[in-house]
C-alpha cells in the first residue's frame, strides 16, 4: 500500500486543497483552455503505461435470463464466474434499460456540463430533506492537490427507495426549475439500474453457488451513487488520467461509456481496452462485493484515459448496501480453517466515510480500510 495516500484526518484533505484559481473554479473551460497539462494533473510515470490490447471480457445476453431460460442462466453464470475470478468485469446486452433513457441521460449530462461554471457550482454538495445529495466537482481540486483527474463530475447520491419527488426537488432546488426534466430522467435511470442490479445479483449468487436470492435480498433496500463523468480533450493525454487506476469501493458498478472510448481494465497482468458498445453496459465487481464473497470474486481494477481530440462522457451507477447493513459473506463461503474470513465485518457507511474523508480510493482501498479499522478500533483487531 502506498502510505502517502493514507490521510490521518479530514483536515489534512483540506490542507491539500489547491489555492486561488484551482480551488473552486476548475471546470471544462479551465481544462479546455490549457495548452499543456498543469503540474497538479501529472501522474507518476509508473502508472502511465499504455494499453495496447482489447479486453475480451465476456458479453452476456440477459434476454434469456429475463425469459427464465434455466439452461441459459446456468451458462451465463458460468461465464460470469470465470470473469469474476480473474478480473471482475463483464458486459451485458439486452439488459432491460431503455436506450432512450440512456440517451436522455447523456442529453442532460451534456446540458449540465456546458453550463457556466458558476451555475454548475450551485450543485456543490446540495442536499434534500431525504438526505439525497447532488455534488459537482471540477477535477476534485477541492479535495486533492496532486494527481488530479482530467474530468468534471456530477454525483447524485440516492438513499434507499427515494420518492420521485425528492430527486426531482434536489435538481430543482439546486440548479433551478429548468432542471426538473433532468431530475425526472435521473430518477428513472436509477430505477432502471436498480432493477438490473438486482437481476445481476441473482446471477452472481447462482455463479457462487449460494442461495439464489441471497444478494438480491441483501441489496433490495440498498442505496446508490450515480455519477456523470465529463472528460474534456487534453493537450497531452499521455501525462494524466481522466480517472486514475482504482477499484470501486462500492459493490457493483454498472457503467455506460460513450462512443469515444477510454475505459481500461487490468486483466492478466496488463492494461486492456474496453471497446465501447452502444448497446452494452459494463459491470464491474466492487470491493464491497469482494468482501461479500469472502474474497472469492476480484474487484475490477480499472481507469479512464483521455484523448486530445474529443470530450468523452460516461454514466456510472454504483450499487451500495443500505448504509447500516453489516458487510459479511454468507456462511456457505466461509468454511472453517480451509476458508476463514478474509475481512472483518464492517458497514458500508464506515467504508464510504473512509473514502470520502481519510483515503483517496485507489487499487488498495479495501485493504487500507481494514488496516485503518483495526488500528482505530481494537474490537476489529483479532477478527
Ligand atoms: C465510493 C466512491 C469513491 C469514488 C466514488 C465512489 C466509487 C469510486 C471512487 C473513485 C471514482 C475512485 C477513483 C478516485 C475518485 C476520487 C475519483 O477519481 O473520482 C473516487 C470516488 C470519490 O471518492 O469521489
Ligand atoms: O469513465 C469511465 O469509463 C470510468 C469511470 C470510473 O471508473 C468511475 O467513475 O468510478
Ligand atoms: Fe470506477
Amino acid at each position: 500500500m502506498d502510505s502517502t495516500h493514507l490521510l490521518s484526518s479530514p483536515l489534512e484533505i483540506q490542507d491539500q486543497t489547491l489555492v486561488d484559481h484551482h480551488n473552486s473554479s476548475i471546470g471544462s473551460s479551465f481544462l479546455q483552455n490549457q495548452t499543456n497539462v498543469p503540474k497538479e494533473f501529472l501522474w507518476p510515470k509508473v502508472d502511465l503505461v499504455n494499453a495496447h490490447q482489447e479486453l475480451l471480457e465476456p458479453l452476456v445476453d440477459l434476454e434469456r435470463f429475463f425469459r427464465g431460460d434455466e439452461l441459459a442462466i446456468q451458462q451465463s453464470a458460468k461465464v460470469i464466474r470465470a470473469a469474476c475470478l480473474t478480473h471482475g468485469c463483464f458486459q451485458v446486452i439486452n439488459h432491460g434499460v431503455d436506450s432512450h433513457l440512456i440517451n436522455a441521460a447523456y442529453y442532460h449530462l451534456n446540458r449540465f456540463f456546458h453550463l457556466p461554471l458558476s451555475h454548475k457550482l450551485r450543485a456543490r454538495r446540495a442536499t434534500t430533506a431525504g438526505l439525497n445529495t447532488l455534488s459537482y466537482s471540477g477535477a476534485h481540486s477541492d479535495r486533492f492537490s496532486s494527481n488530479l483527474p482530467w474530468k468534471e463530475t456530477l454525483t447524485l447520491r440516492v438513499h434507499e427507495n427515494p420518492k420521485e419527488s425528492s430527486v426531482v426537488d434536489l435538481f430543482k432546488s439546486s440548479l433551478g426549475d429548468d432542471f426538473e426534466e433532468m431530475g425526472i430522467t435521473y430518477q428513472k435511470y436509477c430505477e432502471g439500474m436498480k432493477s438490473l442490479a438486482l437481476a445481476v445479483m441473482e446471477i452472481l449468487a447462482i455463479s457462487l453457488g449460494v442461495d439464489r436470492l441471497h444478494y438480491k435480498n441483501y441489496f433490495q433496500d440498498g442505496g446508490s451513487i450515480m455519477r456523470c463523468n465529463y472528460y474534456p480533450p487534453c493537450p497531452e493525454p499521455g501525462l494524466t488520467f481522466g480517472t486514475g487506476p482504482h477499484c470501486d469501493a462500492t459493490s457493483l458498478t454498472i457503467l455506460h461509456q460513450d462512443e469515444v472510448g477510454g475505459l481500461e481494465i487490468f486483466a492478466n497482468n496488463k492494461w486492456q481496452i474496453v471497446r465501447p458498445r452502444q448497446d452494452a453496459l459494463v459491470i464491474n465487481i466492487g470491493e464491497t462485493f469482494t468482501a461479500l464473497t469472502n474474497g472469492r470474486y476480484k474487484s475490477c481494477l480499472h481507469r479512464a484515459v483521455v484523448n486530445s481530440e474529443r470530450a468523452r462522457k460516461s454514466l456510472v451507477y454504483f450499487v451500495c448496501p443500505r448504509e447500516d447493513k453489516v458487510v459479511r459473506p454468507p456462511e456457505y463461503l466461509v468454511q472453517g480453517d480451509q476458508l476463514p474470513r478474509a475481512y472483518p465485518d464492517f458497514t458500508w457507511s464506515d467504508f464510504l466515510h473512509f473514502t470520502q474523508n481519510y483515503y483517496r480510493a485507489d487499487a488498495h482501498t479495501l485493504h487500507s480500510f481494514i488496516k485503518w479499522l483495526s488500528s482505530s478500533n481494537p474490537i476489529h483487531q483479532n477478527r
